[in-house]
């Protein structure tokens, strides 16, 4: 239907412009450009928000402008169109929807697309990257790119491809898989940021990417809405005849009403990002497939349902649709999916797999998979990777392309820095392998004395014992959790509210694990900080923005089982050490000679450097406490009379 152009129509997009040519109704601005560009954002709060400025319309337009140069590039064959590029790296194994109605989507508007991924464990793994990777290609040619974090959805558990349910997750357990995962997201966008500088890329002000959790509209969701909009429109039918509905009843342990409604919180997520951020494509791995098909008409049966003229969706032609497609699965040698559930996962966590080991898993992929490999996982063009193959095949015993992939994914998920160590532990480990010239491998070194970044960030989850947690002040938390320098610099912390923990923000009590908030921490009693504990048992700290701990609390006994000592913890100070020593000798339990050992090992162990500090020029000896000094004299003097008497 055409109207012609009146600026109140649609109040909730905040229009900009009056109108006065002939347009659709859900089209609140004058050029086609524009147009296209806010009218399919109808209930976007970014977009709506925004658009009320007239820069930012201006912007819009030119954003468009271009969008629409570039087709006219791609339709005259000078410029390649997204959908080409993704299938000739191998990408593309099923599609839903058309083909040709894809490119011509792709080559038209800059739509969104999505991955989602359930936080069923503390990290991604490798093949997590395979469906990523299409996303940050399109993210890198102008497309917006959603990854999403399924916090609701990982609630229930995707039943695809299991004959066993899945083992609940306590609230604790998943809001640290939410926590980590969400960095480490981010930090893979910021390396995705990286890879587009490599290649000359400049990022353009419409190019949007983000990381999102479904728990912020499934929290919301009344669910009477759902089944009045979508479920009466589905058929039961044909949901029972799925694949995976009926492994699980006549094989496995049976379906609850809940798994076998995930795909339609699947699709119902679909439509929502479609909403917010034009996400009209979504990617996943091709056990995916039946949840992306389903996907789709549980996202037409919403759309047809909304009779909101503010919010409604456009559904004027194929090109309003919904696409997805999937990627090949990235299997172990025996043919098995490569995930969490299989227990054969490659974690991107390097506490989990080492960077050592990540580099090695790489290095002993076959011949035969290597070259797919690197379409798959690394940024290299096609010729590079061809010139790679060439040399690889004129002696393969060399590995050159092994190692070349080893080192690019390492360092996308690692950084420089840690890929060149493994590189070269590896090469000393086994030997000299062929040394890839060319551009890359150049030596690294990372700038020492940064503040804490997304890439350097240490270790986020640590357990610390009950004693210190729930008696001791924040400030020895902090310090604990190595957040501060010291437990007065901890202290300082708090009293200038410099650092966070997971709460309800500008409340004392813990975040509501749906979504992760922070509250500023305060110099509060010690016993307050207990009300901050997720699930009796779970803290989490944060100084800066990148700098978390996910605290797991444990008993005092399971503590002092782990062997593991934390800053300030009692009995492990300078004063208290030698203290022991004085001890063990005047009581006989120890010789002169095993306790000038001890000594000579405690002070290498205090000049460790941490790893990526320099090495120092002069090293100046640490300041002693008064009380230090007053107990190394004492021991000298035990330790002469010791040596006398022997
Ligand atoms: N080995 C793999 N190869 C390709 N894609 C994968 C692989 N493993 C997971 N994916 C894809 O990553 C996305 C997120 O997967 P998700 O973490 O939710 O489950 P998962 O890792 O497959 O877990 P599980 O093994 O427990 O089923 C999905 O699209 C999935 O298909
Ligand atoms: N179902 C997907 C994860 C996912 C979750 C929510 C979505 O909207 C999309 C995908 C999997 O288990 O692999």
């Amino acid at each position: 239907m055409i109207y012609k152009g009146v600026a109140t129509m649609i109040p909730s997009r905040g229009l900009l412009r009056v109108c006065t040519r002939l347009r659709p109704r859900w089209a609140p601005c004058c050029t086609p450009a524009a147009r296209r560009y806010v009218a399919y954002t109808p209930d976007s709060e970014i977009y709506r928000s925004k658009s009320k400025s007239p820069k930012y319309i201006d912007k819009l337009e030119e954003a468009e402008r271009k969008w629409d140069e570039r087709a006219q590039l791609i339709q005259d064959g000078k410029a390649q169109n997204i959908w080409d590029k993704l299938e000739e790296r191998g990408f593309i194994k099923d599609v839903a929807g058309t083909k040709e109605v894809i490119r011509e989507l792709l080559r038209t508007r800059r739509i969104g697309a999505y991955v989602g991924i359930d936080p069923t464990a503390s990290s991604l793994h490798i093949g997590h990257l395979v469906p990523l990777m299409p996303l940050f290609w399109m993210y890198l040619h102008g497309y917006t790119a959603i990854s999403l974090i399924g916090g609701s959805t990982a609630k229930i558990g995707d039943p695809t491809g299991r004959l066993q349910s899945r083992t609940p997750l306590d609230k604790a357990d998943m809001t640290m898989n939410m926590v980590k995962i969400q960095q480490q997201l981010k930090k893979l966008w910021m390396r995705v940021e990286d890879e587009g500088r490599r290649m000359g890329l400049s990022r353009e002000w419409a190019w949007k990417r983000g990381v999102e959790n479904n728990n912020a509209w499934w929290n919301k969701q009344p669910m009477l809405e759902i089944l009045k909009r979508v479920g009466s429109q589905l058929r039961i039918g044909p949901m029972l005849s799925r694949d995976t509905v009926k492994q699980k009843m006549e094989k496995g342990d049976g379906m609850s009403f809940a798994e076998f409604s995930y795909p339609i919180m699947q699709g119902w997520d679909w439509y929502e990002l479609r909403r917010r951020y034009k996400v009209q494509m979504q990617i996943g791995g091709s056990d995916q497939f039946g949840n992306i098909v389903s996907g789709i008409d549980v996202f037409k049966a919403a759309r047809a349902s909304d009779k909101n003229p503010a919010t409604m969706l456009p559904n004027e032609s194929l090109l309003d649709d919904p696409v997805g497609f999937t990627v090949p699965l990235l299997t172990d040698s025996s043919g098995a999916k490569f995930g969490k559930s299989a227990g054969n996962a490659v974690w991107l966590d390097e506490y989990q797999t080492s960077a050592y080991d990540f580099y090695g898993y790489f290095v002993r992929r076959p011949d035969a998979d290597v070259e797919q490999l690197l379409k798959f996982l690394t940024f290299l063009p096609l010729q590079e990777i061809d010139a790679l193959m060439a040399e690889q095949n004129q002696d393969a015993s060399k590995r050159v392309a092994q190692h070349r992939l080893a080192l690019e994914v390492t360092k996308f998920i690692h950084g420089e820095q840690k890929a060149h160590e493994a590189r070269q532990q590896h090469q000393l480990m086994h030997g000299k392998p062929a040394t890839p010239g060319g551009a890359g491998f150049e030596q690294y070194t990372a700038p020492a004395g940064h503040p804490t970044t997304i890439f350097n960030a240490p270790r986020s989850d640590m357990i610390l014992p009950e004693s210190l947690i729930m008696s001791k002040s924040i400030g020895r938390i902090l310090y604990a959790a190595g957040l501060a320098s010291s437990a007065s610099e901890g202290h300082r912390l708090a009293a200038s509210q410099g650092a966070y923990i997971g709460g309800a923000p500008g409340q004392m009590r813990a975040m509501n694990t749906d979504q992760i908030t922070f509250t500023p921490v305060k110099l509060w009693f010690p016993q307050e900080t207990q009300k901050f504990l997720i699930d009796g048992r779970l803290l989490v700290l944060r100084r800066g923005k990148h700098n978390i701990r996910v605290v797991e609390m444990v008993s005092d006994e399971e503590y002092a089982a782990s062997g593991q000592t934390y800053p300030g913890q009692p009995g492990t100070g300078a004063v208290r050490q030698l203290h022991n020593h004085l001890k063990k000798l005047r009581e006989g339990l120890a010789s002169a000679e095993e306790v000038e050992q001890a000594l000579a090992a405690e002070a290498e162990g205090s000049q460790k450097r941490k790893p990526g500090e320099p090495e120092p020029l002069i090293v100046f000896p640490k300041d002693k406490g008064r009380q230090q000094v007053e107990m190394e004299a004492k021991l000298d003097e035990e330790l002469a009379k010791s040596r006398t008497v022997e």
